[in-house]
């Protein structure tokens, strides 16, 4: 049997990686997320704990990662996300390989990767998809979240790939201003792909 076809999906922060990716997931394709994977590694008995816990004492709080407190430290240095991506990382991309293997049965993977091209993840993949928005409506939906404040949010864009940059480098850019629209450019998308891997 041929291997599944590994469609990496990203985009910069509020452009809607999370709603497109369960527009996959509604198509019955199989999904692994990146951010959910960090928040499992960061819960109470997750792989992260420990290293965290012995860089940065102050962000454990009931014996798992306080996000609240390690914004509050990522704020104050501006290393300090190294340090945590250092850790992070590795731990994220050994549970993506599992995810491959546990799904080889599928003709068609999607991997929602933040950080798919600043990590070289894309490399592993068959394509990339980009999601994208104008600059005016991605801030304006980030700066709705509570706890988000304009100095977290540049400081977040500034160590993401410029849109611009994303969009030159993707095989598929997919549109998210409409609902109705994306839903139909991913069941395009995933009907493309799976003809061409029949053809
Ligand atoms: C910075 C942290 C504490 C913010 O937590 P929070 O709950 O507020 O946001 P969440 O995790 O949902 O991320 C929201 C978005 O921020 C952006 N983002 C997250 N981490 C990073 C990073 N290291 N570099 C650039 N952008 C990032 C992404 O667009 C992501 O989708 C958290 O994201 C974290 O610990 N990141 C380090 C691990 C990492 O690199 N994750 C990225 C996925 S591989
Ligand atoms: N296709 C779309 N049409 C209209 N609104 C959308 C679309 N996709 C996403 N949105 C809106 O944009 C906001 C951000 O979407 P989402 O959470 O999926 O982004 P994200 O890229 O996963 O964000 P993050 O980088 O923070 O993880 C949400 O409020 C969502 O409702």
């Amino acid at each position: 049997m041929s291997k599944p076809f590994l469609l990496g999906l990203t985009g910069s922060i509020g452009m809607g990686k999370s709603t497109t990716a369960a527009m996959f997931a509604e198509a019955g394709v199989p999904v692994w997320d990146a951010d959910q994977t960090v928040h499992d590694l960061y819960a109470k008995d997750g792989a992260a704990v420990a290293p965290i816990a012995a860089a940065f004492p102050s962000a454990i709080k009931a014996g798992a990662v306080d996000r609240v407190e390690l914004k509050k430290l990522l704020a104050n240095d501006k290393t300090a996300l190294n340090r945590v991506e250092e850790i992070v990382h590795p731990l994220t991309t050994a549970s993506r390989s599992q995810f491959i293997a546990d799904h080889s049965e599928a003709d068609l993977i999607l991997l929602d990767i933040p950080l798919l091209f600043e990590t070289g993840a894309d490399a592993a993949c068959d394509a990339t998809l980009v999601v994208s928005a104008p600059a005016e409506v991605q801030r304006a939906r980030v700066l709705e979240r509570p706890e988000m404040t304009e100095a977290q949010l540049d400081f977040i864009l500034s160590r993401q790939m410029p849109d611009a940059e994303k969009r030159r480098r993707a095989t598929f850019i997919i549109e998210t201003v409409d609902l109705e629209q994306t839903r139909q450019d991913v069941r395009n998308l995933i009907a493309q792909i799976r003809g061409e891997q029949n053809a």
